[in-house]
């Protein structure tokens, strides 16, 4: 049997980063930056006012005070998204909205609360300083600076700034198309009625939204049943949409397996034993022209969900450009673990604050790989080494939070 570790070294090993392409900024949400993006002005990009109220010169205000106001004449009246200005002379004043450009002559603005809000004059009750409530130009971003560097993922903020810096459009690594195909004459829509031995898919849909939630883009293509054959059609059709095919079931020992009768031929897929549980027999490889890489994971649904997460998320982070590894954190048991020897275990579990803030993880009840309401109730993973079997209450663990 082979180890978790070496598995997931020849995936990352076979699995290629995207090629970038220039998206609009409407569709570049949760891609990765695949350029540095300079801004080509400075930012802001003209001084303005921080508050709505006076432009003045500071030289003017000094004196003014609650029982001694500065009443200055406003001979113009700025709002943002204005252009030609007056200047503002020796004791005069200009009323001025936030982000409208400061005009020449003033060095402050006082805010609209210490005045009468004249506007025509206005008294003004209190002294600012000069540079009062202005935004210079360059305060954010001097021109030419870099805003964002190749690899950044890119979310609400990114994108602000993107366009902040004026761009359309951006280089940026695509989110993977994926295509979950699930295998399995006992498997039907949910939705429909169930007959003997029959149960409804629920791989296709987990696996598709783990996808979406690890940023890329998910196909459900359905239910397969066990013929090689139609395998082999429906995963032709798939194929030119996916940069990745995810299978579910078919893989085991049994007398109908059909990924592992369709695939296995090719040569270039190998099904194999990898010593963990739950998700012991794993396929992995690549199929077609484009060398489509296809993770053929085995039909219990805890064993396949836990497969995505230590196999394909890192895959699908790696083809995004983003670094490949499992986050994790420590914490210690609730209770006495076991596990079975020689292989890594992953038990489903949920994640507390003990009594000193340190983090405790105690295992749901049902830990086979096909109780799937346990796997739901649960916000982690703990991690238990090959070469331990029994672990007590308060023992220090990894844990891999869902
Ligand atoms: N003789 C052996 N039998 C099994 C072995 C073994 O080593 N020797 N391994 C076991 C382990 S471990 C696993 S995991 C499963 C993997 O089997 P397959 O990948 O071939 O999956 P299936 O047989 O198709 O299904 C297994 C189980 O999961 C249910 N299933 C399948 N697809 C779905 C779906 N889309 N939604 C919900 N449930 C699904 C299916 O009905 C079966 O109950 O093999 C063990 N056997
Ligand atoms: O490895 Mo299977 O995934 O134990 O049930």
């Amino acid at each position: 049997m082979r180890s978790v570790d070496e598995h997931l070294a020849e995936i990352l090993a076979t699995v290629r980063t995207l090629a970038p392409l220039e998206l609009e900024l409407e569709r570049s949400l949760g891609t990765t930056l695949a350029e540095d993006v300079m801004t080509p002005v400075e930012l802001p990009p003209f001084d303005n006012s921080a508050m709505d109220g006076y432009a003045v010169r500071s030289e003017d205000v000094r004196r003014a005070a609650p029982g001694s106001p500065v009443t200055l004449p406003v001979v113009d009246d700025v709002a943002a998204g204005d252009g030609a200005l007056y200047a503002v002379g020796p004791g005069h004043a200009v009323r001025i909205m936030t982000g409208a450009p400061m005009p020449a002559g003033a060095d402050a603005v006082v805010p609209v609360e210490w005045t009468d809000g004249g506007k025509t004059a206005v008294a003004i009750t209190r002294s600012a300083p000069a540079g009062h409530a202005i935004r210079r130009a360059g305060e954010d971003v001097p021109k030419g600076e870099v805003v964002l560097r190749a690899g950044m993922p890119i979310g609400a903020a990114q994108l602000g700034i993107l366009a902040g810096v004026g761009r359309r459009r951006a280089l940026v690594r695509p989110r993977p198309r994926v295509v979950v195909l699930s295998t399995g004459a006992e498997l039907v829509e949910p939705g429909s009625m169930l007959g003997a031995g029959q149960i409804w898919d629920s791989n296709s849909f987990t696996l598709t939204a783990a996808v979406r939630e690890a940023g890329a883009e998910g196909f459900r293509a359905g239910v397969v049943p066990d013929d090689a054959a139609v395998f082999l059609d429906q995963l032709d059709a798939q194929l030119v949409r996916a940069d990745a095919v995810i299978t579910s079931g078919g893989v085991s020992m049994g007398a109908y397996e059909p990924v592992k009768e369709a695939l296995g031929p090719l040569g270039t897929v190998r099904f194999q034993r990898v010593a963990m549980q739950p998700g012991m027999p794993q396929g992995f490889g690549v199929v077609g022209d484009d060398e489509v890489p296809i993770f053929a994971l085995p039909g219990n649904p805890v064993s396949s969900f836990v497969s995505f997460i230590l196999f394909v998320r890192p895959a699908l982070r790696k083809m995004q450009g983003l670094p490949p590894e499992i986050a994790t954190v420590r914490a210690t048991t609730a209770t006495a673990l076991r596990s079975p020897p020689g292989k890594r275990s992953y038990l489903r579990a949920t994640l507390s604050r003990g009594p000193d803030g340190a983090s405790v993880v105690s295992p749901v009840r049902g830990q086979g790989s096909h109780q799937l309401a346990a796997l739901a109730a649960a916000d982690a993973l703990v991690v238990v080494p090959e070469d331990v079997t029994d672990l007590p209450e308060g023992a220090a663990v990894e844990v891999i939070p869902l």
